[in-house]
């Protein structure tokens, strides 16, 4: 449990605590994050988990689930877009926040053969971010070469901020399993991702 400390509250005046849940079993991880305001005031936060995921290639890695949404790109300026692409794929920086998205993502890992199923309930949005190359390397807790492997897909609550009046509580869920892919792309039946190919 985190609790605001009488520092936080000159960075951000309103008093809050902070409890995450984890759990992990067999291929599966859960986060439950619960924000309570313990101000005698209401505030409105924004929120994310951020989700660092290890790729073999980047450039062989998509993401499936986000196509045809709208998205801020925090590369310029946050101007709104609509995903056009049928599914994400990676040769350049990237910085979005997704809006609005689905309750289940699929970050595909071909030459791994291997899925991530990114679950999430009360968090509508999703941070795509690889740095790539330059800005790898002005990243102090980045290795040059790192971004080739990683990729974050984040369950995030920001384009709408949550508001909370004095003692109520914010619960959100996250849930990311790995499943081996023989997975087909484009098909994101939940049966077969979480159960396998037979
Ligand atoms: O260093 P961190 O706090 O993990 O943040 C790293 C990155 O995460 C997010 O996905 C943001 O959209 C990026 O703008 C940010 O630079």
């Amino acid at each position: 449990m985190l609790k605001s400390t009488e520092e936080d509250l000159k960075t951000w005046p309103h008093r809050f605590e902070l409890r995450l849940r984890i759990s992990l079993t067999a291929g599966k991880l859960t986060l439950i994050p619960r924000v309570r305001n313990t101000d005698s005031k209401a505030f409105s936060f924004t929120f994310a988990l951020c989700n660092y995921l290890s790729v073999s290639d980047i450039s062989e890695v998509r993401v499936e689930g986000l196509e045809t949404l709208d998205y801020f790109d925090n590369l310029s300026q946050r101007e709104r877009y609509t995903e056009q692409a049928d599914a994400i794929t990676f040769d350049d920086e990237i910085d979005r926040v997704y809006l609005s998205t689905p309750t289940k993502i699929a970050i595909i890992d071909h030459e791994k053969k291997r899925t991530f199923v990114l679950q999430k309930e009360g968090m509508p949005d999703t941070v795509v971010w690889n740095p790539w190359d330059k800005k790898a390397k002005a990243l102090t807790d980045l290795g040059d070469d790192d971004y080739k492997t990683m990729l974050c897909v984040d369950s995030a609550s920001i384009e709408t901020p949550r508001v909370l009046k004095p003692f109520e509580e914010w619960k959100g869920l996250q849930e990311l399993l790995t499943v081996s892919s023989s997975y087909c792309s484009g098909q994101l039946d939940p049966l077969k991702v979480l159960h396998g190919f037979k």
